[in-house]
């Protein structure tokens, strides 16, 4: 694999970032960043923005003005993208191949070693519990079952950035514990991971909660530093604050 500046405090840095479809402004001056080696959830009401600042992120998507840039390098970057764990809002499987052709299609592209794809592919099945189905085509599984591929695709090779664009949705509370453990341990190796969510009590998993309300983001910092500014218990609560402070 190719070296990256992972020295960087912030893995994502996107600065002063404006986006418009057509005449809807959807970021509209943004300033996010992911600090290295932590775990950041982006929430926001349906249509905020979320998928739009991972495009961004990603170098997928033409902003009008601002700069984004992920390992200290401009995106887009081949290199840096090969290198990024992501799982997109909607499944990108190879639906007629067995999950496991699925997997080392997508070991080989991210440059995983030969010789460890199995061994790669064995850990992100347990992790995903996918281990007794990997000989199935894709197109057999169940939305859940696709998404949990879809995550195991952004888990091989353990890359140093995970994206991932709402990651259990369809996924029952037990798995979604577990993945959240997973999370957690690939923090505690120093990866660094952005999730975005609808689910307030997984947000609160995170290291740093970011939310996206009318192209701002209108709160950073860590869940209970937000819970106590907005005086609330949860979240969820300090979601419905900000909503209606903002005129929602
Ligand atoms: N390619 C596009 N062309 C036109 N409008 C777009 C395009 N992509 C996104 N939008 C619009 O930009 C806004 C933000 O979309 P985005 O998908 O980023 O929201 P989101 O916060 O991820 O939503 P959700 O939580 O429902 O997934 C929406 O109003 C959406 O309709």
């Amino acid at each position: 694999m190719n070296t990256i500046n992972t020295k960087v405090k912030n893995i994502i840095d996107l600065k002063d970032i404006n986006k418009k479809f057509g005449n809807h402004v959807v970021l509209d001056n943004i300033n996010f960043h992911v600090p290295a080696g932590q775990i950041v959830s982006l929430i926001g009401p349906s249509g905020a923005g979320k998928t739009t600042i991972i495009k961004v992120a990603l170098g997928r998507i033409k902003i009008d003005s601002g700069t984004d840039s992920v390992f200290n390098t401009k995106m887009p970057n081949r290199n840096i993208l090969s290198q990024i764990g992501y799982m997109a809002q909607a499944d990108a499987l190879y639906l007629t191949l067995s999950a496991r052709n699925n997997l080392e299609f997508f070991a080989h592209m991210r440059g995983i070693p030969n010789s460890k794809i199995n061994d790669e592919i064995q850990h992100v099945a347990k992790l995903t519990q996918l281990e007794n189905n990997l000989n199935q085509p894709a197109m057999s599984y169940s939305g859940g079952m696709k998404k949990r591929l879809s995550l195991a695709i952004a888990l091989l090779g353990s890359p140093k950035l995970l994206i991932l664009d709402e990651p259990t949705v369809g996924i029952d509370p037990v798995l979604r514990r577990q993945i959240w453990d997973e999370l957690r341990k690939l923090k505690e190796q120093g990866h660094t991971i952005l999730v975005t969510t609808h689910i307030m009590s997984e947000a609160e998993l995170a290291d740093k909660v970011a939310m996206l309300m009318n192209g701002q983001i209108a709160a950073f910092d860590a869940p209970d530093k937000l819970k106590t500014q907005y005086n609330v218990n949860s979240i969820e609560d300090v979601f419905i604050k900000i909503e209606n402070q903002e005129g929602k």
